[in-house]
């Protein structure tokens, strides 16, 4: 294999299962991080914290690791520095001002475009320089490369990385890219960034970061089903009478209506994050847990997905969304979604799965809601009660509860509606649960790709989306207006209640105390 060239078969991690991690450690030598878009706001709020977080707890030695940070700005490296220091903080460092000093040093700042040689050529010469400064150390030389750009710079920064800055040491290592979404607009657009991005890289080298795949409830999400026998029998159509996916946010678009007009809440947050909760929630076992084993059960998931009705979507904008400057007085965005998928397959053939996420709503919070049919032949007419749910809150306060009827303690024969609840926080009070970027990063130097999205899966996600999208861009569907801060607008509750979705009413949960 001549020099440059991707090198795959050095490593043997990418043959191991994901949970047994420990295999995937192996490698040693030098580490450089390249953030390209280092001057951005992801990067100074999510990827450089994330980094930090990984240095504070051993996983980015000083003495393999280096950090760049590319942009077209031209500053200084203390520059960069002191933008991105205000962000460094970690409760997981005994001394974090000492940490984030020594972290700080470990960047440097490189300044060039995202199209022209020059800029890469220097880029090369900086991470050369950090390779050949640790050269005693025998060692693979691993080049990881975080996109935190616009998707439309992509496929030339791809181009620029694999002429001039792959990883040329012939100890082996690897080369790997870091993709944000949007991947693409639709499914032409998507497949288009795919085939200039496939011809650059291979796959395996291609790291699709969604970063709701890094949460702890979602990560749980295969160990709860497939670790439990509990679930194993009821997670059906037998049993579920439908499943409710839910993203709210309390705040808009927030200085961001420019970005978020062109995508809207679909392909913000719906086409992406809540699809990938659905695949888990619905996927059948895989074959073991290799990331290739659970990704094709994603892919299975996604292409069982029938055609969306229009008569199963509800479309919100909130009032004042187009008072940002940045947006277009007549915008046609969706701040507001629900829509109804429905898998064909047997096991969940007539369960709805009703995808739901907005913006300037009356509160924040990532749910799945798991509602259980009625039970047959009730003999203790509790119906009115509710149904068993089991809910999985992805955030804030992570937790998983049970709704359950139980008898109402006391002397007379009546039934309640309780839980039986898993709240992480008083659960495992020592315990720090990893920001999801944190831990999506770690992946990707260990070479695992599981949490991550295939390009087969995104195909599949625009599949889906994509003639509802173009429907909405040409003005086809219309959102309805809603008041921020409410619950969106009531035809979303209506279609809900008409999928099957039966509200508990007069459940009071009471907070345990210690
Ligand atoms: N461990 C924990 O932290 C636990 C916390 N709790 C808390 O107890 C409270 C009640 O729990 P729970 O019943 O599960 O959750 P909620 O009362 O928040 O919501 C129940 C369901 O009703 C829907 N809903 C709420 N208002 C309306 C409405 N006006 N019209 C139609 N649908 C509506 C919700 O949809 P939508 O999501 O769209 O609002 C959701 O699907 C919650 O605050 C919950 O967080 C309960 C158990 C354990
Ligand atoms: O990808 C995105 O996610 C955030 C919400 O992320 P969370 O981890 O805070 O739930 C959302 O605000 C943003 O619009 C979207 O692009």
């Amino acid at each position: 294999m001549g020099s440059g060239e991707w090198c795959l078969q050095k490593r043997d991690s990418f043959k191991s299962d994901s949970f047994s991690i420990n295999e995937n450690v192996l490698e040693t030598g030098c580490l450089s991080i390249i953030v390209l878009g280092a001057s951005g706001d992801l990067a100074k709020k999510k990827t450089f914290p994330a980094l930090f977080h990984l240095y504070c707890q051993g996983f980015l030695p000083p003495d393999e690791v280096h950090i760049f940070g590319y942009a077209r700005t031209k500053i200084s490296d203390d520059e960069l520095r002191n933008r991105i220091r205000g962000y460094l903080v970690s409760d997981r460092s005994a001394s974090p001002s000492e940490d984030v000093s020594k972290f700080l040093q470990l960047i440097k700042y490189v300044s060039g475009s995202y199209d022209a040689a020059e800029g890469f050529q220097l880029l090369d010469r900086a991470i050369a320089a950090h390779e050949f400064s640790k050269s005693s150390q025998e060692g693979s030389s691993r080049r990881l490369f975080y996109l935190a750009l616009p998707p439309s710079v992509y496929p030339s920064v791809c181009r620029m990385i694999r002429q001039y800055c792959m990883n040329k040491s012939d100890l082996g290592g690897w080369t790997r890219i870091v993709v944000e979404k949007p991947f693409g607009k639709d499914l032409d657009s998507a497949e288009q960034l795919s085939a200039q991005i496939g011809e650059l890289f291979e796959e395996p080298q291609i790291y699709r970061i969604d970063h709701y795949l890094g949460k702890e409830l979602v990560q749980n999400l295969l160990v709860l089903r497939f670790a439990n026998r509990l679930f194993l029998p009821l997670w059906n159509r037998d049993n579920i009478d439908n499943v409710q996916i839910v993203f709210r946010e309390d705040f808009g678009t927030e200085g961001r209506g420019g970005y978020f007009d062109e995508y809207g809440i679909i392909r913000d947050i719906i086409q992406n994050h809540l699809l990938q909760v659905l695949c888990l929630v619905a996927m059948e076992k895989p074959v073991s847990l290799k990331p290739e084993h659970i990704r094709d059960e994603k892919v299975k998931v996604l292409q069982s997905v029938l055609p969306i009705k229009d008569e199963e979507v509800v479309l919100g904008q909130y009032e004042g969304y187009t008072d940002d400057p940045t947006v277009p007085d007549h915008s046609n965005t969706p701040t507001f979604a629900t829509v109804i998928l429905r898998i064909h397959n047997e096991r969940w053939e007539g369960v709805p799965f009703i995808l739901k996420a907005g913006k300037a709503l009356n509160s924040r919070k990532a749910e799945i809601r798991v509602q259980f049919k009625d039970v047959p032949g009730d003999i203790f007419k509790c119906k009115k009660q509710g149904r068993n749910e089991f809910v999985i809150r992805l955030q804030p306060s992570e937790a998983m509860y049970m709704k359950l009827t139980v008898k109402q303690p006391g002397l007379e024969m009546l039934t309640v509606q309780s839980e039986l609840d898993l709240s992480y926080r008083q659960r495992y009070q020592n315990v720090t649960i990893p920001e999801a970027y944190e831990r999506l990063i770690l992946d990707t130097i260990r070479g695992d790709q599981q949490h991550f999205v295939r390009r087969d899966e995104l195909k599949a996600a625009w599949e889906i989306f994509t003639p509802l999208l173009h429907g909405i861009d040409n003005g086809e569907l219309k959102p309805t207006l809603y008041q921020p801060g409410s619950r969106g607008p009531a035809e979303a509750d209506e279609l809900s209640a008409k999928a099957g979705y039966v509200q508990t009413h007069g459940y009071i949960w009471i907070p345990p105390t210690l």
